[in-house]
């Protein structure tokens, strides 16, 4: 069995005096996937963001490799290595080129050294069919294109957790299936751990080990992917999945 290397114990979050998740429990393992679905509004990106600190969970505990998070910043600096994230909005830095993109988190944070960071970019570039772009800048790039640098920015870090949060929403769709790929191989050749908050339910279906099905800020779900796509167990679940067919 594989080792567990992230669990969420009793995690609730408020903004001011709003409850925004409620005990939420769950733990992952090396190289599995989960895709955190549920409603607009039910606290997933909150819950993922929770997870590397971009927002302050209010109670709970967090373990990553059997280590209780002790939430300093230092300690979330170094968690932030090990759980990278891509976002819906790609945010690059749309006065650094691609290759200065890649690189700085490896030189600033990682403290490599420029070459070695470059080598790093430039076998990630050619991996997701961009290593031509190195020079080019942001504003030159497609949607997909730059999302797809946003998943090499956050994989130069070598993380051992990656976190998709709505990562082909803003996608025109012929641009979507080729930052899914990425995904899906990063899955199937480097058995990368992951939570996936998606509304594609196809996608879902085909990458995800378990799904955690939230609504309102509960976990009403944590369900092998096979039997929560044909027969969930919550009569919510299957609501939700017939609205996502629309
Ligand atoms: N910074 C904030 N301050 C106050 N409330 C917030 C903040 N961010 C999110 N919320 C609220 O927290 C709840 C959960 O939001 P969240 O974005 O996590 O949901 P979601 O499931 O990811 O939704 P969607 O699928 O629409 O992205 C919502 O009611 C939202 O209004």
């Amino acid at each position: 069995m594989a080792k567990e290397i992230l669990r969420v114990e009793k995690l609730n979050k408020f903004y001011a005096k709003q409850q925004i998740l409620y005990d939420v429990d769950f733990s992952i393992a090396q190289g599995e996937v989960l895709a955190l679905l549920g409603p607009s509004g039910s606290g997933k990106s909150t819950l993922i963001r929770c997870l590397n600190g971009l927002e302050e969970f209010s109670t709970g505990d967090l373990f990553f490799d059997g280590q209780k998070m002790v939430p300093t910043e230092k300690n979330w600096q170094q968690i932030r290595q090990k759980i990278g994230m891509v976002f819906q909005s790609y945010d690059l830095f749309s006065n650094l080129t691609v290759l200065e993109n890649i690189v700085l988190g490896p030189i600033k944070v990682q403290k490599k050294s420029r070459s070695q960071a470059v080598q790093i970019a430039t076998r990630l570039l050619k991996r997701v069919g961009l290593a031509d772009y190195l020079q080019t800048y942001p504003r030159q790039l497609s949607g997909g294109q730059k999302q797809r640098i946003a998943i090499v920015r956050a994989l130069a870090l070598h993380p051992e957790v990656m976190l998709f949060d709505e990562v082909t929403a803003s996608l025109d769709p012929e641009m979507v299936r080729g930052v899914l790929e990425i995904i899906k191989e990063l899955s199937e050749k480097d058995n990368m751990t992951m939570i996936i908050v998606t509304h594609e339910m196809n996608f879902a279906e085909q990458i995800a080990d378990r799904v955690l099905f939230l609504e309102d800020g509960h976990i009403l779900e944590n369900t092998p992917s096979k039997q929560f796509f044909v027969n969930s167990q919550t009569e919510r679940a299957r609501e939700f999945l017939e609205s996502m067919k629309f």
